[in-house]
């Protein structure tokens, strides 16, 4: 039986807590945290007339100081141009380069970040840790920023395609641990992300179809619109990289974002395990973590997007013709639609683990038509065993 404090007297003060009474023998915190981050396009972010990167943060006794975290081969390809950028501002700048793959999306990449702060030095609230990179990096870089202090503000440039359209405007941090992806992370986005697209001009063919197997995923399960652009202008996309003066590239670039954002926002903790945007990684985290380093991220969500496309087909929820639509844009993106590694024991064990992730449930979205998503809970092992060979005969036929 519950007793009613009121009734012995004892009030709340103004801040919800009890006003001090030795009746009382429990109490409980309640608050608040407001929270805001802002992703910002920008053009050439490098350019020195440009002050979005100095002038987030504040100085100290007047001095400007940055801790930058870069990307190995973002270094060799833009290296000169990020140290000329800080140097003209008067930054004093510790450059942490960093070899950044899901190879090294681990624990000691953090740790070893975590000691060069240290040895420079930054105060917790005004000197934000800056990153150039990929998802990889961001997501690492992100724990760091998390667990340094408590939480250190930081600021993402994203480099790669994933990063600009997914990694970077989230707010998951995390690295790999024991063997699973991601197993360890936090929710703490950056306080500002800068996304400048002219980094994609360096990036590697394979790495923009990667990033567009995310885009496909946006398009999948909630804008037809963005899967028809991809159709009409994916493989242009693979070529140009989004460079240049590019309305297609824009608007597909606009549109995934915006897309990512309407579902993240209103869930950003994942209060509701029901993420349409986790469409594709079902089956991918294991998939991927077990072919490591064969598929790349994007490639790895592409694999599982086709399996469950073909679920969704078997299920009546797609039409063939749609399927096949599907199948077709994978193919025009150069991403693989089959992979060997989806033996149906391993799709069961990812399964069973993704259901952990998800509190339970399978929580599983499939597409409905293109554009839009149910979940369901009733996936069995034979419906796996069946729809990977269907996508077997299928990708094979079509990776060809
Ligand atoms: N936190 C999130 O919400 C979220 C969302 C999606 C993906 N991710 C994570 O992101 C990771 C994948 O990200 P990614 O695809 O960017 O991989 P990545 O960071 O490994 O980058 C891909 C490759 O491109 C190189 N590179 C980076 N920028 C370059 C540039 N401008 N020019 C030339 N080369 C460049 C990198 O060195 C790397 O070899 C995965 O670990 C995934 O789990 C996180
Ligand atoms: O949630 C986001 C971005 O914040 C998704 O777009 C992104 O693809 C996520 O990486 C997947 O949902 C996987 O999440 P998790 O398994 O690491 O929790
Ligand atoms: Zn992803």
């Amino acid at each position: 039986m519950s007793i009613n404090l009121a009734d012995r007297g004892v009030v709340r003060s103004e801040s919800g807590l009890y006003v001090y009474s030795e009746q009382v023998d429990s109490w409980v915190v309640r608050t608040q945290k407001p929270v805001s981050y802002e992703i910002r396009f920008v053009d050439d972010v490098l350019d020195p007339r440009r002050r979005d990167l100095v002038d987030f943060g504040g100085r100290t006794d007047g001095r400007l100081r940055r801790f930058v975290v870069v990307d190995s081969k973002v270094d060799l390809l833009h290296g000169d141009r990020i140290r000329a950028y800080f140097d003209q501002h008067g930054a004093e700048c510790a450059l942490s380069v960093v070899p950044a793959d899901e190879t090294v999306k681990d624990f000691e990449t953090a740790a070893r970040i975590v000691r060069e702060i240290d040895e420079f030095g930054i105060n917790r609230r005004t000197e934000p840790i800056i990153v150039f990179g990929g998802g990889v990096l961001m997501d690492i870089v992100g724990l760091v920023g998390s667990l340094y202090r408590r939480g250190t503000p930081f600021v993402r440039v994203p480099t790669t395609l994933i990063g600009l359209v997914d990694a970077g405007v989230g707010a998951k941090t995390g690295v790999n641990f024991n063997g699973h992806k991601n197993r360890l992370g936090t929710y703490f986005p950056a306080d500002l992300t800068l996304l400048d697209r002219s980094f994609l001009g360096t990036v590697d063919r394979r790495h923009i179809g990667n990033g567009l197997a995310e885009i496909l995923k946006i398009a999948l399960i909630k804008d037809l619109r963005l899967f028809e652009l991809l159709e009409e202008h994916g493989p242009e996309l693979l070529g140009n990289k989004f460079q240049g003066h590019n309305r297609a590239g824009d608007i597909v670039l606009r549109r995934a974002i915006h897309g990512m954002l309407e579902e993240l926002q209103p869930n950003l903790w994942e209060a509701t395990l029901e993420r349409c945007v986790d469409y594709g990684h079902t089956f991918s985290p294991t998939v991927e973590m077990h072919a490591l380093p064969a598929l790349l991220h994007g490639e790895a969500v592409c694999v599982d997007m086709a399996l469950t496309t073909v679920m969704a087909t078997r299920r009546g929820l797609m039409t063939e013709a749609e399927c096949h639509r599907v199948f077709e844009v994978m193919r025009r993106l150069e991403l693989p639609s089959w992979d060997p590694h989806l033996r149906s024991d391993l799709l069961v064990k990812a399964l069973q683990d993704t259901v952990r992730h998800r509190d339970g449930l399978q929580r599983l979205p499939l597409p409905v038509g293109i554009g839009d998503v149910t979940f369901v809970n009733d996936v069995t092992a034979e419906e796996i065993a069946a729809a990977v060979e269907n996508q077997r005969v299928i990708g094979t036929a079509r990776n060809v």
